[in-house]
């Protein structure tokens, strides 16, 4: 199984991070270079552009690729979505100068309308019933506003600030987009392909999980028990000798800071709170 994943630009680290989050371990690390080995000798990864990895898929250069669900829709190749990876969250708005005339989508008739996604635009545009001419650029597009090369753009903004600096304002939103695990359709029941979707799923699972480990008294064990809102009853162990028991549980981190306290005043000592690699439902 060969995965795409961006070659470079803001999704390459997390991307690669994530693999080896999964046990993916890249063989080299992940310099600059076209495709990559990994501890499963099925599997290779290959390095593309973000906007590129849709094709690839399709294509059956991979079976699976990484990325920003802009660029499949963008590709408009029919693919299968496999996960959603929940990071490159961005959004792909209609913008217009701050100071000008354009208010609602409505306004963009007869205009012209700059963007890196000529294909999302068009049928943004068909859906609205509006009679747009889409121009496409390759980058800079928060600047053609200002040059006369268009009255408005299609481009993404996260947290805003480049659309602030260039004085432009958020019109409409035309897609929410984050980072997707997604397949050629052809794929989607293959074991190899099973396996990492688990895999990847199991990072992600982890990521708002902690493991608490404690010993307690073990007439305290109802009330510890009680104390921990744990994803299935926690596990208790005989410490060897003694009226004391170990216990161990995951539970949400967002819950972490007060189950502790928690766990301390009914008794427990010795609390250790661990991160998670991996977690198999
Ligand atoms: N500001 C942002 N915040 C969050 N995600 C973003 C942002 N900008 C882009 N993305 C996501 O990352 C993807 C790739 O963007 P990036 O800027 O890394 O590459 P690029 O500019 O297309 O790369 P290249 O340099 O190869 O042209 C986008 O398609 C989108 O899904
Ligand atoms: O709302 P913001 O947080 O300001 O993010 C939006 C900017 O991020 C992306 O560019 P990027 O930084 O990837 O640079 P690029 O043009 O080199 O792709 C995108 O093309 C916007 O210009
Ligand atoms: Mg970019």
């Amino acid at each position: 199984m060969r995965i795409a994943v961006p070659n470079k630009g803001r999704l390459h680290e997390p991307t690669i991070d994530l693999l080896e989050r999964a046990g993916l371990h890249l063989d080299n690390g992940a310099e600059r270079k076209l495709y990559a080995g990994t501890v499963d000798p099925d599997v290779t990864v290959l390095f593309a552009r973000a906007a590129d990895i849709p094709e690839y898929v399709r294509d059956g250069a991979a079976e699976v690729g990484i990325t920003g669900l802009d660029q499949v829709r963008e590709s408009g190749h029919r693919l299968a979505e496999l996960l959603d990876l929940e990071y490159g969250k961005c959004r792909l708005v209609l913008a217009a100068p701050e100071d000008g005339d354009i208010e609602s989508v409505e306004d963009v008739s007869g205009k012209i309308v700059a963007t890196e996604f000529p294909h999302i635009a068009q049928s943004y545009f068909e859906r609205q019933g509006i009679d747009a001419e889409v121009v496409e650029v390759t980058g800079a597009t928060e600047l053609t506003p200002h040059v006369e090369m268009a009255d408005a753009i299609i481009d993404i903004t996260s947290t805003g600030t480049t659309l602030r600096v260039n004085r432009l304002a958020v019109v409409d939103e035309v897609l929410s987009s984050s980072v997707r695990l997604f397949a050629r359709p052809e794929v989607v029941d293959d074991p190899k392909v099973a396996q990492l979707v688990m895999a990847l799923e199991s990072v992600r699972s982890a990521e708002d999980k902690r493991y608490l480990m404690m010993n307690a008294p073990r007439e305290k064990l109802d009330e510890v028990k009680e104390v921990i809102p744990g994803l299935g009853g926690p596990t208790v162990m005989d410490v060897a000798g003694g009226d004391t028991v170990a216990v161990h549980a995951v539970v949400n981190e967002r819950d972490v800071f007060e189950v502790v306290s928690d766990l301390k005043n009914v008794g427990a000592s010795g609390i250790l709170v661990t991160e998670i690699e991996r977690l198999v439902k």
